[in-house]
């Protein structure tokens, strides 16, 4: 008799936007996923036309559709640890909130999607509301970059200190068990450090500054990775300082692609020098 081989895989699902440049949204987090050896699932909210050089459309997605692909997930496969990206308006993320409740959606990684690295602000104030109202609240993880982080803990961001001073104003304002303020967003060599304060630790995840243009996606493989990390069993400081690694080779393998921000590379022991 043949005999099949089977595994169980830890199986995360990310809550998201397509870019049909493939650099960031659900393209980035599947790719993460895969390079991490966790089954990758996903719940597309909005569709973007999208490349190198920036977004030309984005069209949402009805919220049955949203609604059904999160319960057509979670009944059936179950995940150990999901990732949130653009949620786009504010009746999407009242969507995604009630599904990440009903489905008791553990692992929660929360990337507040809002503001992009270079400060123009994403979704209607409106829809920040309700993400810090209602679905932030919800976070294991938070992963707020610069902006959204001077939005979310009210204080203007232009040192380490500031990072740091935001990082715990976030964690004690918001009630989120994690927050991983990323540095991206700043001048010089702070933008490749994050800070990460979890209530008793205030730690900086320092890695070196990468000299390139090609960035494109940085922010969703982070929380990728960071979900992935979750799903296969890490505990959270050790899932963000992973992810963060993570970013940072990927980062050194970017592609250069397009005539603007190229993406990351997700599989560089796979890219030919
Ligand atoms: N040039 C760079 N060199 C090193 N790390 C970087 C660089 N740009 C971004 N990062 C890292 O990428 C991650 C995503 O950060 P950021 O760009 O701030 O998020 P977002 O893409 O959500 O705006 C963070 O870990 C940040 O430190
Ligand atoms: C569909 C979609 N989702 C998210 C983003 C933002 O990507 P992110 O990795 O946070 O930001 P950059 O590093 O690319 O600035 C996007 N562009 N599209």
């Amino acid at each position: 008799m043949n005999t099949t081989k089977t595994s169980k895989v830890p199986v995360a699902l990310t809550i998201a936007g397509s870019d049909s440049g493939g650099g960031a949204g659900i393209q980035a987090d599947l790719r993460t996923f895969a390079f991490h050896c966790v089954h990758g699932t996903s719940a597309i909210t909005c569709v973007t036309a999208q490349n190198t050089l920036g977004v030309t459309r984005v069209d949402a997605m009805a919220k049955e559709a949203i609604e059904q692909q999160i319960k057509a997930v979670c009944e059936d496969i179950g995940v150990q640890a999901a990732k949130t990206g653009m949620l786009l308006n504010q009746e999407i993320i009242t969507t995604v909130v009630k599904q990440i409740d009903t489905h008791a959606i553990p692992n929660l990684v929360v990337d507040p999607v809002m503001v992009s690295r270079t400060g123009a602000q994403l979704i209607d104030d409106e829809a920040v509301k309700t993400l810090r109202d209602s679905l932030i609240p919800l976070a294991t993880v938070l992963t707020p970059n610069r902006y959204e982080a001077q939005i979310l803990s009210g204080l203007e961001i232009k040192s380490l200190d500031d990072m740091k001073a935001a990082a715990q104003t976030i964690h004690e304002k918001l009630k989120v068990k994690a927050v991983l303020v990323k540095g991206g967003g700043m001048q010089g060599s702070l933008r490749g450090i994050d800070i990460w304060f979890d209530g008793k630790n205030l730690e900086t995840l320092f890695t070196q500054l990468v000299a390139t243009k090609n960035t494109h996606g940085t922010g969703c493989t982070l929380s990728a990775a960071i979900a992935a990390n979750l799903a296969r069993g890490d505990s959270l400081f050790k899932a963000a300082r992973q992810a963060k690694e993570y970013v940072s080779y990927a980062l050194n393998n970017a592609l250069d692609i397009g005539k603007g921000q190229g993406p990351v590379g997700h599989f560089f022991p796979l890219l030919k020098k």
